[in-house]
């Protein structure tokens, strides 16, 4: 009998980055009804970019968070609300707003080679008896047994599961692979592995495959790939491949399908999409959650939104430098006008 895994819904946080935070209350209902009747287990529920992501920097959210997490958490039946939380972005005040407003699992993200900065999060979120997840952001940039070890300080500071966190959509099939076994080798028989794929490369449900056959429990999706960059691998998608491959999730093709068409598709202006700033994250291996920064970068300083992608990926930026993209885009400006 193959291992249950546990399928995550990232429509409502992921998905907020491509709705460039908009998402009404009504909406964050609607999905979660539509979720939690089709079995799935945990939905998340946050500013794209975690509590207290709200920001002139990350883009002001159209309601309020907690709020958000409230209704969801009356919506539910079954299933838990998760947060995202990114240290130093949001804070443990936050963390503890949003137990109160019913959330039960927090995922505390930091950059991949930044795990320590965690620390007090997961504390705070085991004090409150909360699930713990720790998500290692743009896992591209580090190698497997590296990533293990930044894995292995979250497990010791209290999270009972890390997710390789394929941010910008870069890893290609035996990178994914390779930094799952790793991690499994290293936390697997304390705390479960999880995968958290992006479509820039169209791999996020291959990879995710690759990652539930090296050991990981949990997989994220999002609806529709509701989410930054080239979007999420789609939970629908997910669901109806894993059970193909008889692999147990829990959830009811046809109403994750449902999900999909009927609840999120309507409200959709644009469908995530491989586009050639996608694509180019993947690619190049920037922070999914940059496109529409660099869109509006790109129309600002009339350069293209790819150009800028490919200096930020050769710059190595990482989440919470959004600002870098406008010096980019400024610099190519530049050059444009001496060039001419
Ligand atoms: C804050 C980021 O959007 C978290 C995430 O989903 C990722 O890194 O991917
Ligand atoms: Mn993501």
């Amino acid at each position: 009998m193959t291992d249950k895994i546990r399928i995550t819904d990232s429509t409502l946080r992921d998905g907020s980055h491509a709705m460039a935070h908009r998402f009404t209350e009504e909406q964050v209902r609607g999905v979660v009804h539509a979720l939690d009747a089709a079995g799935v287990e945990v939905i998340e529920v946050t500013h794209g970019d975690g509590l207290g992501g709200s920001s002139f920097n990350y883009g002001f959210s159209l309601e309020d968070d907690v709020r958000l997490v409230a209704a969801a958490v009356d919506e539910a039946t079954q299933a838990k609300i998760a947060v995202l939380l990114l240290p130093g972005l949001g804070t443990v005040e936050d963390l503890k707003l949003a137990h109160d407003a019913g959330a039960s699992v927090a995922r505390i993200a930091t950059h991949c080679t930044e795990a320590d900065v965690s620390l007090q999060h997961f504390a705070a979120a085991r004090d409150l008896g909360m699930e713990t997840v720790g998500f290692l952001m743009l896992s591209h940039r580090i190698g497997p047994d590296e990533l293990a070890k930044q894995a292995r300080i979250m497990v010791d500071g209290g999270a009972q599961c890390v997710y390789v966190v394929d941010s910008a959509g870069a890893l290609v099939l035996g990178d994914a692979q390779e930094r799952i076994s790793a991690l499994v080798k290293e936390i697997g028989h304390e705390a479960q592995v999880g995968f958290h794929g992006h479509q820039n490369l169209s791999l996020g449900v291959a990879n995710s495959v690759l990652a539930q056959q090296n050991g990981a429990r949990q997989i994220d999706g999002a609806l529709c790939a509701l989410g930054a960059g080239a979007g999420n691998s789609p939970t629908e998608v997910l669901v109806a491949t894993f059970e193909r491959l008889g692999v147990p999730t829990g959830v009811d093709v046809q109403g994750a399908l449902a999900a999909a068409d009927d609840v999120v598709k309507p409200f959709l202006h644009r469908l995530p999409f491989a586009d050639r700033g996608a694509i180019t994250q993947g690619y190049a291996g920037v922070y999914s959650s940059f496109l529409l920064h660099a869109e509006r970068a790109a129309e600002r300083y009339g350069v293209p939104a790819h150009e800028i992608l490919q200096k930020v990926g050769e710059a190595g930026y990482v989440g919470g430098q959004e600002d870098m993209i406008i010096d980019v885009a400024l610099q190519l400006a530049a050059e444009r006008e001496r060039a001419s």
